[in-house]
């Protein structure tokens, strides 16, 4: 399933995007004038393969959940239960992703990729459960290869899933209570930056254990051998170092979320990207496949150090930079409205010619 979405998944279509950038110069505005909003809509019409490129809606997020067996490390001040309690809440329509949905008209998909826990069956509920838990991956790797493999195709299996039930836009979510670990590793070693330019404070951690988590993820990359020096480019990493890395040090939502973006992209429905824990699966996403990025629209920009960087290195802008840390697609969610209204221009505005407005004289 992955060789064939890898297979399958196209770079953004020059054509479309050379005639959605034409399109935007007739429409009854000053050239430029929607400034990044312009390069949103320009960027779907690539992904599609047309333009315009359709309404992305509905729009659909998935939050994959898990645990991480670093939280052993006492790299977060929450407790480990809170993973499967919060996705008990998702399932009861309680939690702020709940909220920004029913805001969108999203739906709201929740995965165990990974709790540990066990849940009871529960038709809002998606079981790929891989293990409970990642192994710490301070001490050795967090999931066997075949493990990685399973959740990236836990992924693209949602990611499918949802496109086949009508789903034209895809919104990353992720739930795991010690994650920021995983994902400032990751972020690490796709990037190349120091762990403590991209390791930040999580659900809101001390000094003191800001210092051991960076030691943490520094240890992290040491044990597992992944080198610093000279920045690795992900796009030159060869696929199953990319996927040696990704099972290394990442948690099962990171791979899952991974494989969800490449699912979407191979379906080509643009995908947005929520916070820190995405950035750093859109990295693994990136170096399994470059073109995934072309797909992808980074919703925000989460308070995260690692975020910026990762945003950074996929060469992605964020819409959103509210200063937001909560994860589970939130940040994904509130950029969605401005995602329809760029490409609701394309559709429905009038060009100089229609309206018989005069263009400018110089
Ligand atoms: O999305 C983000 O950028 C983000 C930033 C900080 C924390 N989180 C959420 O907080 C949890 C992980 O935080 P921590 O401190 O336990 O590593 C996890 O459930 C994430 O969804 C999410
Ligand atoms: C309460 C809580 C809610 C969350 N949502 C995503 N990560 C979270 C972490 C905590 C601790």
């Amino acid at each position: 399933m992955l060789a064939e979405t890898l297979a399958a998944l196209r770079p953004a279509d020059p054509r479309a995007i050379a005639d959605a950038r034409a399109h935007q110069d007739r429409l009854t505005k000053p050239r430029g004038s929607l400034g990044a909003l312009e390069e949103v809509a320009v960027r779907l019409a690539g992904a599609a393969g047309v333009s315009p490129p359709p309404m992305p809606e509905p729009a659909a997020l998935a939050i994959f959940a898990a645990d991480h067996g670093v939280h052993a490390r006492g790299v977060t001040p929450w407790p480990q239960e809170v993973t499967v309690q919060m996705v008990h809440n998702f399932l009861a329509e309680g939690a702020v992703a709940n909220a920004f949905a029913a805001q969108i008209g999203a739906s709201v998909t929740v995965v165990d990729v990974g709790i540990a826990a066990d849940l009871p069956d529960d038709a809002r509920l998606v079981k790929r459960k891989i293990a409970y838990g990642t192994a710490d991956l301070s001490r050795g790797p967090a999931m066997s290869g075949e493990e990685a493999v399973r959740a990236l195709e836990a992924g693209i299996g949602v990611a499918r899933d949802l496109v086949a039930s009508g789903a034209r836009c895809l919104i990353t979510g992720d739930m795991g209570i010690a994650n920021t670990t995983a994902s400032a590793a990751l972020i690490a070693a796709f990037t190349g930056r120091d762990p403590a330019a991209v390791t930040g404070l999580g659900t809101g951690v001390t000094e003191e254990t800001h210092a051991r988590k960076i030691a943490v993820v520094r240890e992290a990359l040491q044990v597992n051998g992944i080198l610093m020096e000279g920045r690795p480019d992900p796009h030159g990493l060869k696929l199953q170092e990319a996927a040696r890395v990704l099972a290394a040090v990442g948690g099962f939502e990171h791979a899952a979320i991974a494989g969800f973006i490449l699912g979407g992209a191979a379906a080509r429905v643009p995908v947005i990207l929520d916070g820190v824990i995405a950035g750093a699966a859109a990295l693994a996403a990136a170096a399994l496949s470059p073109a995934a990025v072309d797909h992808c629209v980074a919703g925000h920009r989460s308070a995260e150090p690692g975020h910026s960087a990762a945003l950074e290195h996929l060469g992605l802008r964020p819409l959103v930079d509210l200063e937001l840390r909560l994860g589970e697609g939130t940040g994904g969610l509130l950029a969605h409205p401005l995602v329809c209204a760029a490409v609701r221009v394309m559709h429905e505005v009038a060009t100089f010619d229609s309206a018989g407005v005069t263009e400018k004289h110089m």
